[in-house]
């Protein structure tokens, strides 16, 4: 564990800004435990371990704290939060670095370059501003040179890790800090003085007399006698002994007591983090089963703390400098999140809520948990292409898909739950987005809906356990079990064979899909991948990623393909953001893999798999088979698939691929529905150019006289980006007659899209019952 300081709050009022900061053991991530746990950070730069501003410590713990300093009552910050990415957080099964020279191909070549082009080239104009200091208050308005030298020993130095990151809070010069700073940098360095000692101190008594003197004291042990009754201890003397025991694990051979093991250790330390943490038996053992124990307590104790409040600049409406500028005059105190992200700021403090404020309401940002960012710069998406997102709600990734694509092409937004379609809807509008038709289906079902192979690209953001959403989620603690977790990846599994078959492995642009997830749990991550690459004809290539930590190959009994180190996972101890998973693939032709039957490797035949593709929910495919049973294992190596085979895995699939499937079909099969919604789609456009033509507005539906928000909504209910009321009906009264005359040739029609009142602001919903009307009719 990482020794921690105990500095003081100080809250220091400079002109009209007010800093507070925050004690040392609340900060979100020691810089010193971050370079420890991830090697990978200090070769890495931007958002990584080492990215001094994300970690630099200003944030407030909490709004608590923040009330404190400022009078604010803490329950106004978090009302501002409506209904944006939070609170997504509960299980939602309801109704080394990317390696930027690894690419395997042209294509992916060509999509991480442009990936690149559109998110880590040279920071825009908008970021001048933040080199002239941090925008938030005073700061800012200054711009001072030494403002300027300390961004670019920022950028320099991030790869300087914890020395880096621990020198930098010191780096104030001295002239420059008030009296009360000062003092506590004393107090603060005294303190730590003293603790080194007592130490050094401990230490030189352990090594004569280690076993029982871990604290100095004869007969002290840690550990309960077997005989003696425990007594209940107080919580923190709970949490000391947790950090005893960590301590004695690390170094086990020197500083064990006589006669005891491992798992006596193990086994108290179990029990404490349960009572301390409120974490359950299932959990715990997962997590000392991935991290060694002191990174296992570094996650337990970052999943305490809250993440940092994160906007994401909505482009289709507004720049990053521009929305900057306006929060900062409310002064709001906020960043860049890093050089990762053109897009992203992040939000140290603020006297108004964040979720309520104009720029919120005209749709200028999203609050969205900065892992949410990374599934949609992994998938890419080009202008012009057909891009699915399965599961949408409440639209987080939707929107900023939507925002990449500048509004072009088209996005299908699915979402399974009914009550969730309004957050979808909701958030299109307000954000300004024009290009995207949201359903109502399972995801499992969407193929009979929109045809195979489709789309250009698709995004599965699986629903999935939320194990790495605990500090949103405290109740993911107590509450998950193994079965719970298998029941989640035999969902997904069936989720992501029906991603991968909506996406057209012959589309110029893309072939791409990306998995991701917000769970930490191996048998929802790199387990389901592994499972698709044996099932289709898909590779996992680089995710274009800057950071995060390679997936997993090896874990306990399971073997995965060698290919899944370019999966990135994401920690809150490690990065700062929620427990993450994401994995981009190349579909490399269309159909399914040809499989030995059942009985051959232990697999479920072809057929199970395409009717669990399509939604038989209680037809156990082949979960078993995926369960590392060592039985499974054999099997498995026998087929050749796991890692360590003679053959090579990606040559097998590459192989594999060319012979099953011979030349990829160059016309899509598109179904009448897509093919309706997207004539509805076509015609609501013509009808918002014609609008926008009419009335003045911009190509963006924005008006170019700048009217407040408010009165456009009150004018024109239905959104800020639709046409007139008028063109609005001539439209649907073309789509009208299309429809009908679909009818008479006997063609589906697509009803529910086409109903009026289903129609909001240029997105178009297919509901659920246009499938049963169908079915009856
Ligand atoms: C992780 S959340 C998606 C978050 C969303 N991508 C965003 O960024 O705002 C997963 C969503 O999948 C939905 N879901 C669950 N089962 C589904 C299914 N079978 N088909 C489609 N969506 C499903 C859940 O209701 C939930 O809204």
């Amino acid at each position: 564990m990482a020794k921690k300081g105990n500095k003081k709050e100080v809250t220091v009022a400079r002109g009209k800004q007010t800093k507070t900061r925050i004690p040392e053991q609340q900060r979100p991530a020691p810089a010193a435990q971050m370079a420890k746990t991830s090697k990978e950070a200090k070769t890495t730069p931007g958002f990584t371990d080492s990215n001094k501003r994300w970690l630099k410590p200003k944030a407030r713990e909490d709004a608590a704290d923040q009330a404190k300093a400022d009078d604010v009552d803490p329950e106004d910050s978090d009302s501002g939060l409506l209904d944006d990415e939070f609170g997504s957080a509960e299980s939602d099964l309801g109704p080394g670095s990317a390696d930027e020279d690894g690419l395997e191909d042209d294509e992916d070549e060509g999509d991480v370059a442009s990936l690149k082009e559109e998110l880590w080239s040279d920071e825009d104009e908008s970021d001048q501003i933040f080199k002239k200091g941090r925008v938030g208050g005073a700061e800012a308005a200054s711009g001072s040179d030494e403002d300027d030298e300390d961004d670019s020993e920022d950028e320099e130095g991030d790869n300087d890790g914890n020395e880096a990151e621990a020198s930098d809070s010191e780096e104030e010069s001295d002239d420059e800090m008030l009296d009360v700073e000062k003092k506590a940098k004393i107090l603060d360095a005294d303190r730590a003085r003293r603790e080194q000692e007592a130490e050094a101190e401990a230490r030189e008594m352990g090594e004569g007399d280690l076993q029982t003197n871990i604290q100095g004291e004869p007969g002290y042990s840690i550990l309960p006698a077997a005989d003696e009754e425990a007594e209940p201890l107080d919580l923190s003397a709970v949490l000391r002994r947790i950090k005893e025991i960590a301590r004695v694990l690390d170094k086990f051979q020197d500083l064990r007591e006589e006669g005891r093991s491992r798992s006596d250790y193990m086994e108290q330390l179990k029990k404490d983090l349960e009572e301390y943490f409120g974490y359950n038996r299932f959990m715990l053992e997962t997590l000392l089963g991935m991290f060694s124990v002191a990174e296992a307590l570094e996650l337990i104790e970052a999943n305490e703390k809250p993440r940092p409040v994160v906007l994401r600049t909505n482009t289709l409406k507004t720049k990053r400098k521009e929305l900057a500028i306006a929060l900062t005059k409310r002064n709001v105190n906020l960043d860049p999140i890093g050089n990762w992200s053109k897009v992203g700021l992040v939000v140290y403090e603020s006297p108004v809520p964040v979720g309520a404020t104009p720029e919120y309401m005209a749709g200028h940002y999203m609050l969205q948990g900065a892992s949410s960012f990374l599934p949609v710069m992994a998938l890419a998406p080009q202008e012009g292409e057909q891009v699915l997102d399965m599961a949408a709600a409440p639209g987080g990734k939707t929107t900023y898909i939507a925002a990449l694509m500048r509004n072009s092409g088209i996005i299908f937004a699915n979402e399974v739950n009914p009550l969730r379609l309004k957050s979808i809807q909701g958030n299109l509008q307000r954000m300004g987005v024009t290009n995207t038709i949201v359903s109502n289906y399972d995801g499992r079902e969407l193929l009979k809906m929109l045809g195979a192979n489709s789309m250009d690209r698709a995004l599965l953001d699986a629903p999935c356990s939320g194990t790495g959403v605990v500090a949103k989620d405290p109740t993911v603690k107590a509450n998950k079990s193994q079965a719970e977790i298998w029941k989640c990846a035999h969902l997904q599994k069936q989720l992501l064979l029906a991603a991968i078959d909506l996406v057209d492995a012959g589309s110029k642009t893309g072939g791409y899909i990306v998995y991701s997830t917000c769970s930490i749990m191996v048998e929802e991550n790199e387990n389901v991948v592994n499972y698709a690459l044996r099932k289709r004809h898909v590779k996992v290539v680089p995710t274009g990623l800057a950071f995060g930590r390679p997936g997993y190959i090896r874990y306990r009994e399971f073997r995965f393909h060698p290919t899944l180190t370019e999966s990135r996972r994401f920690y809150p101890h490690v990065h700062n953001l929620d427990g993450f998973f994401v994995c981009k693939l190349k579909k490399m032709a269309n159909g399914p893999k040809e499989t030995r039957g059942e009985g051959e490797d232990g697999e479920a035949s072809e057929s199970e798999e395409e009717s669990a593709s399509v939604g038989d929910e209680e037809g156990e495919d082949s979960e078993a088979e995926e369960k590392p049973t060592s039985k499974a294992a054999q099997a498995a190596a026998k087929g050749g698939r796991l890692a360590g085979s003679k053959r090579s895995a990606s040559e097998q699939t590459e192989e594999e691929a060319a012979a099953a499937a011979g030349p990829a079909p160059k016309k899509r099969r598109e179904s009448r529905i897509l093919k309706a919604a997207k004539r509805e789609l076509e015609l609501e456009r013509a009808a918002q150019a014609q609008a926008a033509s009419i009335s003045g507005r911009g190509s963006d539906g924005q008006p170019e006289s700048g009217a407040p928000v408010d009165k456009q909504h009150k004018q024109n209910p239905s959104g800020v980006a639709n046409g007139t009321a008028e063109q609005h009906k001539q439209a649907l009264s073309k789509a009208g007659k299309k429809k009908a005359s679909q009818k008479s040739k006997g063609q589906s029609a697509l009803p529910a899209v086409l109903a009026p009142e289903r129609l909001a602001a240029g997105n178009v919903s297919i509901v659920k019952k246009v499938k049963k009307q169908k079915a009856k009719s």
